[in-house]
């Protein structure tokens, strides 16, 4: 080697020395490796992420910056992330900037042949365009109808049976699945006006929701790859990329055969393609989200008795109300949504489920323009920002110190009559700002629907032996399902207890809207 080849080398490994100094300066968070950023931590914190994330956040006061790459070119392009948890940052980029923090195109590129344009995967008009359309469908009576309608008759003739024969039999279920397929039946009935029942006895597969499944999995393998691999992998017909495509032939298949949507249909200038997309970002959008959100709820009712007590007080109260004392009709049909709308500590349960386990526990936006958030961090353009749902809800800055705890009281106001209106940015489990969800009311009608109907046929807990761990993957699924035992459900010591409370106090705090006909039926009852 000549002496202005070493020379040159060593000019080059002075150069990455310097710049590796600044970026560890620079970026505040977890420990930057020469070359590899925050890879190593990363890969070495896989299973379990968000707590890793939760735990940067806390040691960081809310707001960190990392790269995953160190190589000066990379860490510019795509590798400089900053993450936060700061309710006024969250403020800042989903509403009060919003236009300068769309999805971006990283996003958009990986979902593109999943999605489409459709309102999951837009930024600006095209975005704007879907969200007034389905916006002015979300505020009607028809389609919360609708959805009490497909929810009830699947809780009633397929969900109800599947799990009076597991008692029956003494056969635990995985109750993650069955979830799974009742609301994707439940979101394709709203969709496509055709109830699929994925969720019968015998449990069929369905090709539909199989391709589908595949798909989005094989969609997610894109963000662990730079996009210019992906890309080259699709065209060369490799991989994950092989199975993407053939499951969205399938789905493709399906979506033609039964594009009769339930809204947008009446607009016949529409193409039968755009149509399809829009269809599967409203399955994508309304269906793993209840389900999991569903599944972590029974899971925590099941290690808190006390709470399922509180949810069963407050059912057997309204059912008294308004089915009278005769408890065999209660059980007969599926609450309806008069019902359903009362029962006010069952929704401050479900809320604080999605605190402490946010159905989408992470999102990103790409930063269009330089800018300084709240909390004094400058942002790149071309960059992207995390922000980490599920730590915001574990902060105790935030939600106080005894925010790890499962607490439904802390959503009730001082009498426990209503729900206390929350600092929106504190809880974005539904997301904010104008892209907030657009399902939220009907997910909460149909969680609450389905959590009433099994507890008060059921008790369940959890099977000897099984684990309950999250699985990695943008949506906080559970990794080995939730394996439940379903036992039956005596209702007599809870009317008992509301006969108690009530004489005991001698005041009307169970009687919802304060009937005293109420009482005396319990007395009856019980
Ligand atoms: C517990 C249940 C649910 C949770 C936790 C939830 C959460 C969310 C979140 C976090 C987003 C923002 C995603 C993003 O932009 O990256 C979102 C958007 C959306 N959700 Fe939900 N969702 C739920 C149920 C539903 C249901 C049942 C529907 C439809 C029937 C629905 C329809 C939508 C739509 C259309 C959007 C896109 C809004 C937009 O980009 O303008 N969601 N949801």
């Amino acid at each position: 080697m000549d002496a202005s080849a070493a020379l040159m080398i060593l000019s080059a490994v002075t150069a990455y020395l310097l710049w590796f100094r600044f970026i560890s300066r620079t970026l505040s968070g977890p420990r930057v490796w020469p070359l590899l950023g925050s890879l190593p931590d990363l890969v070495r914190n896989a299973n379990c992420m968000h707590d890793w994330i939760a735990d940067n956040l806390r040691a960081c006061g809310g707001t960190y910056q990392t790269c995953i790459c160190a190589i000066p070119f990379l860490a510019r392009k795509q590798g400089l992330v900053t993450v936060t948890c700061d309710p006024k940052n969250l403020e800042h980029i989903l509403k009060v900037r919003f236009d300068n923090y769309p999805k971006g195109p990283t996003w958009q590129a990986a979902f593109h042949d999943l999605l489409g344009e459709g309102i999951f995967n837009s930024d600006g008009d095209t975005w704007l365009f879907q969200r007034k359309t389905a916006a002015l469908e979300f505020t009607t009576r028809t389609l919360r109808q609708a959805m009490a309608r497909w929810v009830s008759r699947a809780i009633k003739l397929r969900f109800c049976p599947i799990l009076a024969m597991a008692q029956q039999e003494g056969k635990p279920v995985d109750l993650q699945d069955l979830l799974l397929r009742l609301t994707f039946d439940n979101i394709c009935g709203l969709t496509f006006g055709k109830d699929p029942q994925t969720l019968s006895v015998g449990l069929p597969e369905n090709g539909f929701a199989l391709a589908f499944d595949r798909a989005t999995e094989a969609t997610l393998q894109r963000f662990i790859l730079p996009e210019i691999i992906w890309k080259f992998k699709k065209w060369l017909g490799l991989g994950m990329e092989v199975s993407l495509r053939r499951s969205l032939g399938h789905v493709d298949e399906y979506l033609s055969e039964h594009h009769q949507h339930t809204f947008m249909k009446k607009k016949e200038s529409y193409s039968d393609e755009f149509l399809q997309h829009v269809a599967l970002n409203f399955i994508l959008a309304g269906r793993d989200t209840s389900s999991v959100a569903l599944s972590w709820f029974f899971w925590l009712v099941s290690q808190n008795p006390q709470v399922e007590e509180k949810i069963l007080m407050e059912l057997c109260t309204v059912l008294m109300e308004t089915r009278g004392s005769d408890t065999s009709k209660w059980v007969e049909d599926p609450l309806v949504f008069e019902e359903v709308d009362r029962l006010i500590y069952l929704k401050a349960a479900l809320s604080e489920t999605l605190r402490l386990y946010p159905s989408v526990p992470q999102d990103s936006k790409h930063v269009i323009n330089d800018d300084v958030l709240p909390s004094g961090t400058f942002l790149r353009a071309g960059s992207s920002i995390t922000y980490s749902i599920y730590s915001i809800g574990r902060m105790k800055f935030i939600w106080g110190d005894d925010c790890l705890e499962f607490k439904p009281e802390r959503w009730l106001s001082n009498d426990g009559k209503k729900i206390e209106v929350q600092d929106s940015y504190k809880f974005v489990s539904f997301n904010g700002g104008p892209r907030i969800c657009l399902g939220k009311d009907l997910a909460y009608l149909q969680m609450k629907s389905i959590a009433a109907a099994v507890l008060l046929h059921h008790r369940l807990e959890v099977a000897a032996g099984h684990r309950v761990e999250q699985k990695m993957s943008l949506t906080l699924f559970m990794k080995y399902g939730l394996k439940m035992n379903v036992l039956s459900r005596e209702l007599r010591p809870i009317l008992e207890k509301i006969k108690n409370g009530t004489a005991a106090s001698g005041k009307e705090v169970l009687t919802s809207n304060g009937n005293c006909e109420v009482i005396e039926m319990v007395a009856a009852v019980a």
